[in-house]
């Protein structure tokens, strides 16, 4: 593998999307990569005086190898918590798959050899009461990276994730196990279940850590199936 691009979904939202596209672009930059992390459409943001401002599009931002300004990293940002077409549709704007796409392939450009997106929510979040992040990830046509938050219903979200972006002709890259609920009762058998259902290689394992920082995930990550195209 010489260039890797890939959309990083979850089950859910806060399910830990961003800090394990964080680690995995460590993982990467660890086996000689270099990286670039975008967040296309971000909606809770601070007001700074540079503008607003998303957590997971900074982290992402500080994570890569290749320095890429912020609004290369994050185009389209909302201050408000909340799903993103709600928050564009308060702001009087339209979110399109084809206008996300455009600023996709401008960051595309950058010259990194690995290049993770990372989405807000689940596969289908809306972005507007026509088009759903799917829709963009269909047009960009790249593998996907699901990120599974280890709790009690993330079976069923997991297969439901894995059997959508099939039916629209796309490829699951991975899926990594994120431990986000430390008391989740029989995790090995459910961990278990994942790895006998869903047809990709599980990148990786991610305890609950006190500090999930993006060094820490990556120790947890294996890119190499990604690498050697297994
Ligand atoms: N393995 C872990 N151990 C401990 N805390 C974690 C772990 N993974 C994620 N978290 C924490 O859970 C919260 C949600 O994680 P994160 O922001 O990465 O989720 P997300 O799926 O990117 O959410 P969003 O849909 O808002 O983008 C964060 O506070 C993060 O630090
Ligand atoms: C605000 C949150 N942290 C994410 N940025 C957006 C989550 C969108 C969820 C949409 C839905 O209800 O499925
Ligand atoms: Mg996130």
């Amino acid at each position: 593998m010489k260039r890797f691009t890939a959309f990083v979904t979850g089950t859910d939202t806060e399910v830990g999307k961003t800090v394990i596209t964080a680690g995995l672009l460590k993982a990467f930059e660890q086996q000689g990569f270099s990286t670039l992390g975008l967040k296309p459409v971000s909606a809770g943001c601070d007001v700074t005086d540079d503008g607003l401002r998303n957590e997971d599009a900074l982290l992402l931002q500080k994570a890569a190898s290749v320095k890429a300004a912020y609004e290369t990293v994050n185009p389209v940002a909302y201050e408000p918590a909340i799903a993103p077409h709600i928050a564009a549709m308060e702001n009087g704007k339209l979110l399109t798959a084809s206008g996300l796409e455009g600023f996709i392939r401008g960051a595309m450009l950058k010259p990194a050899q690995v290049k993770l997106i990372e989405g807000a929510g689940g596969w289908f979040t809306p972005l507007s009461y026509q088009e759903t992040l799917a829709d963009l990830v269909k047009r960009l046509n790249v593998p996907v990276i699901l990120v599974v938050g280890m709790r009690l219903g993330c079976l069923n979200h997991a297969l439901l994730t894995v059997a959508a972006l099939q039916t629209s002709g796309l490829t699951l890259a991975g899926w990594v196990a994120n431990r986000v609920d430390p008391e989740m009762g029989r995790f090995d058998e459910n961990l278990e279940t994942l790895k006998q259902m869903v047809d990709a290689p599980c990148l990786g394992v991610v305890p609950h850590l006190e500090q999930a920082s993006c060094d820490q995930v990556a120790q947890y990550l294996d890119v190499t199936p990604i690498i050697s195209g297994r």
